[in-house]
């Protein structure tokens, strides 16, 4: 399974012609994978390596550092999970890996002590930013595909199930392959899309649709995007929700990587688009309220 490369340099909001060939080669791919790269995203280089800088500053911390910041529950979604703390395939052992979860609620902003520093919010502020606008431009391609308004789907994402996360999966796991602990256990992604960054260490594999694990390959300067659950439900299985996850890190070489989880708001009603069920294509998810589905997929992963 090859993961198609789109590039988004064509992208012009006023020009139907560059929307509807867009609009194809998305369609193509998120129907075939559910996953895509995409060069030229918008997203600057430099707001990347930033992100990435505070990254590794703030993991290269102590323990006691870090767990100053600890997440407490999947309704505020915020803060840092340790080694093992997150089963992302529940029942399995704990990930492979620590992260650093954040939301940014304009109207109930986490107060700076949540925060590792000032300096740490302002990066991720900023790069949160050029992820929005990146994911605005996609989520219009991803509208005309069903010939939707070019906001049908980005105006229910006012940003309070959005969540920013960096990863980082330390190397000398001493884990068999082929066992049951992975950096990231296999599952799909809750909500319409997510933007994936990585450097040059790979491991994130998908499942095709013949059971097998492919290798996503590390492209430079490209965003990783696939396709959620919510946006499985709404276009009846046209958009795929896909299987994913990280590989041990058994190496020395360790893993980072920033993931940018573009959900709708709580009281969004998910139901399939007329366009997408016919006599062919039935029906195949009863109506959902995103806000239930999220929090539900947060509490399976949480390690207590
Ligand atoms: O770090 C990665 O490459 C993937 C992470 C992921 O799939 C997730 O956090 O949902
Ligand atoms: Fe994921």
């Amino acid at each position: 399974m090859d993961i198609p490369v789109v590039d988004f340099s064509t992208y012009d909001p006023a020009s139907a012609g560059a929307i509807e060939a867009l609009a194809r080669q998305v369609k193509a791919a998120l129907g075939e994978t559910g996953f895509m790269t995409v060069i030229n995203s918008g997203v600057d280089e430099a707001a990347i390596s930033g992100v990435f800088a505070r990254s590794s500053a703030f993991f290269r911390r102590d323990s006691a550092f870090k767990e100053r910041f600890l997440y407490r529950d999947a309704g505020e979604n915020f803060g840092y999970q340790g080694l093992g703390m997150e089963s992302l395939e529940p029942g399995k052992p704990g990930d492979l890996k620590e992260s650093f979860t954040l939301r940014l609620n304009k109207n109930a902003p986490f107060a700076d002590e949540r925060w590792p520093s000032a300096e740490f919010r302002d990066t991720v502020t900023a790069f949160y930013g050029e992820c929005t606008a990146a994911a605005n431009r996609m989520l219009h391609v991803m509208a005309s595909a069903f010939a939707l308004a070019p906001d049908y789907f980005s105006s229910t994402v006012g940003g309070e199930n959005v969540a920013l996360r960096l990863l980082r999966y330390p190397g000398g796991q001493a884990v068999e392959e082929g066992g049951e602990q992975y950096g990231a256990g296999a599952h799909t992604d809750y909500g319409i899309l997510t933007l994936l960054f990585q450097r040059d260490v790979g491991g994130l594999e998908v499942q095709d649709q013949q059971g097998n694990w492919q290798a996503v390959p590390c492209v430079p300067g490209a965003v990783v995007i696939n396709t959620g659950d919510l946006m499985e439900h709404w276009t009846n299985g046209r958009f795929r929700s896909t299987l994913h996850r990280v590989r041990p890190m058994t190496t020395s070489r360790e893993r980072y990587s920033v993931a940018f989880f573009v959900d709708p708001d709580s009281a969004t009603l998910v139901d399939a688009l007329p366009a997408c069920v016919d006599a062919a294509n039935p029906l195949r998810y009863a109506p959902i309220t995103a806000g239930e589905h999220i929090r539900r997929k947060l509490e399976r992963t949480h390690n207590h």
